[in-house]
């Protein structure tokens, strides 16, 4: 649906992008992700074709967009701030792109109704826009691209504004309308849960660049490099020394856990030249609780800090012979105690869940 071909951006002597090549398929939920200055805007509007290229080619249904003004493509663009008329109905927003449509007014009113409908305000088209909350607003914004029929919508970190559990609600509803409708979406993120919950393919941005683009499940387990793997939810990393490698995988000796192999698919594709290190997630280790039976692999510790959530609870723990703590997330179950701060702990891990990178 839209393709990048080693697309360059420069504002004066700032590189903003630096070869990005990547297909975004039709019908896909798909989010730029990456912290603030990556790029990932710029990247956006390139689409949209409110941004220039310096070098490259931007297309979209296999045309090259090099020449199609941001009015001619098949884009709507729903932005951060609420961009709508507070003076205008709510109905009178949504209608806006209509002005030059040739239908006929029961016909564009019944447009509205329905683009209303969708994002779940049917019957306020004609309250005052300036008389909707936060997340109504949004959604008058959502419903007035909606409306025009695009077959990519772009949209530019439409849910930073509002509250946590507006901007959850607003998450699940915008997945099942992008399902329903089978556009293209295309957001921008800097919020990596709502990236791992809403899209089907991300792209995490560095500096101008693409450094893993994947589905939600593959980014958190098999990030290509530490930088992704630190900037997507939480990864400890333990110092590893290789003492041998082969076809098979690679042998390592691994601070606080010991002796172990990786097979060939948990190495890292980015190398950086770092010191090898093995990560892994919070809940790929275990608690084992006194009395519990043994586990196939294990480790001893000291619980250093205890973060309580209600539903779970975080342990950070210093393995023995390691010292900077490596963070455990258990679930709470009824019945089962939340440990203390100083209690000496044994630790169940599994080597499969480990991810080598160097
Ligand atoms: N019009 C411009 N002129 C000069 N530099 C710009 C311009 N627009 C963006 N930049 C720079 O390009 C880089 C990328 O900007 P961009 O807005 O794409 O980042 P972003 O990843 O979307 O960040 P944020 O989440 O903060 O919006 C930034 O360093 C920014 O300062």
């Amino acid at each position: 649906m839209i393709e990048f071909r080693e697309v360059q951006k420069y504002y004066g002597d700032y590189h903003a992008l630096r070869g990005i090549t990547a297909t975004i398929r039709a019908g896909e939920f798909f989010s730029l992700l990456g912290p603030s200055g990556c790029g990932k805007t710029t990247l956006l509007r390139t689409i949209a074709g409110f941004e220039d290229i310096s070098s490259g080619a931007v297309l979209i249904d296999g045309k090259d967009m090099s020449n199609v003004p941001a009015n001619r493509r098949p884009t709507n663009m729903v932005f951060q701030s609420y961009a709508i008329f507070p003076h205008l109905s709510v109905a009178e927003n949504v209608g806006f792109g209509l002005r030059r449509d040739p239908r006929s007014k029961a016909e564009k009113a019944k447009a509205v109704e329905e683009a209303l409908e969708m994002v779940g305000l049917k019957g306020y088209g004609p309250r005052a826009a300036h008389a909707m909350s936060g997340g109504q607003r949004q959604r008058v914004a959502l419903a007035r691209a909606l409306i025009l029929k695009p077959k990519v919508l772009l949209l530019d970190e439409p849910m930073s504004a509002l509250d946590k559990k507006i901007r959850e609600q607003m998450q699940v509803e915008l997945m099942k309308l992008q399902r329903e409708l089978g556009i293209t979406f295309v957001l921008v993120t800097h919020d990596q849960e709502e990236a791992l919950i809403m899209s089907d393919r991300i792209a995490v941005m560095f500096d101008g660049e693409i450094a893993q683009l994947a589905d939600p499940e593959t980014l958190y387990r098999h990030p290509d490099s530490r930088r992704v793997a630190d900037f997507i939810g939480v990864m400890n990393f333990l110092p590893a020394t290789v003492t041998g490698e082969s076809g098979a995988g690679v042998s390592l000796d691994v601070a606080g856990l010991g002796r172990l192999d990786v097979a060939p698919d948990q190495v890292a594709a980015t190398r950086t030249g770092g010191e090898p290190a093995v990560g892994f997630r919070p809940e790929t280790l275990t608690l084992l609780y006194e009395g519990q039976p043994a586990a196939a692999h294990e480790a001893a510790g000291i619980i250093d800090e205890v973060v309580y959530y209600g539903d779970m609870t975080y342990y950070d723990v210093r393995l023995d012979g390691v010292d900077k703590p490596v963070r455990i997330s258990m679930r709470n179950v009824f019945g089962r105690p939340v440990l203390d701060v100083g209690t000496r702990t044994r630790i169940g891990w599994a080597p499969g869940a480990l991810v080598l990178f160097r």
